[in-house]
């Protein structure tokens, strides 16, 4: 397993593959050199140098870069990393490149799409629908049969009740409590929450 990215998002990924006893063998990233806890980053990627048959995630937190980067290396075969301390439903579904951190509670039925990150001790309830390259913070409660668009960011502890349908490419800041539909684009915060502003992408 390699990662594509050096950060602080990589590092809680490494410590992930390490519990999940899947350790990565590689970091790509043209920014930085030497190591990131202990595994060495090999600089710039190149698809030619990724060992045949290696996956490979994308340790990074842009939502938007994600993305980017996965249309970009199509070709590559992306995996998941799932801490073993989360509790997922066997009905779930996590699509791949998905990062689920410790903690973290996904239940029956849920559908969560491809490269979004699971943040530490976030609850997705049942029926949830959760966009491709989605990002759910740490904290952060979605009732049951919430839809979150592509690319959406759900901020540090926000709640979202039950039924809501959240728009692609939308925030929801930190604390937010959203107890009616939002937008595609929609900056939301507050209690409870409200549009401030639309997100250009
Ligand atoms: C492991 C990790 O680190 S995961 C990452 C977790 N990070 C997060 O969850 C961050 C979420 N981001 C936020 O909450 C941000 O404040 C955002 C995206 C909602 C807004 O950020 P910005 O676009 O920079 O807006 P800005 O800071 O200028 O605030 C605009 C207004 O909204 C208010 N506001 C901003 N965020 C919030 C919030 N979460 N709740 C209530 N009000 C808020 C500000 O006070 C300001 O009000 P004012 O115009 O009356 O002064």
């Amino acid at each position: 397993m390699y990662l594509y990215g050096a950060g602080g998002h990589a590092k809680v990924i490494l410590e992930i593959l390490a519990a999940a006893q899947t350790p990565a063998q590689g970091i790509w990233d043209e920014h930085k050199e030497g190591g990131l806890l202990g595994c060495k980053i090999a600089g710039k990627f190149d698809p030619e140098n990724l060992p045949h048959g290696h996956e490979m995630i994308l340790a990074i937190g842009s939502n938007q870069v994600r993305k980017k980067l996965s249309g970009q290396h199509a070709g590559i075969k992306f995996a998941s990393a799932i801490h073993p301390t989360a509790c997922i439903s066997p009905t779930a579904k996590i699509g791949t490149g998905t990062v689920v951190m410790a903690n973290v509670t996904v239940n029956a039925d849920t559908v969560v799409g491809e490269h979004c990150i699971l943040n530490t001790n976030c609850s997705v309830d049942h029926d949830n629908q959760i966009g491709n390259f989605a990002h759910i913070s740490p904290n952060a409660a979605l009732a049951g049969n919430v839809v979150v668009g592509e690319g959406t960011h759900i901020g540090i502890g926000a709640c979202v009740i039950q039924g809501i349908k959240i728009g692609k490419w939308a925030t929801i800041g930190a604390g937010t409590v959203v107890i009616t539909d939002v937008p595609d684009y929609a900056v939301v915060v507050g209690n409870p929450g409200k549009i401030i502003k639309y997100n250009t992408i």
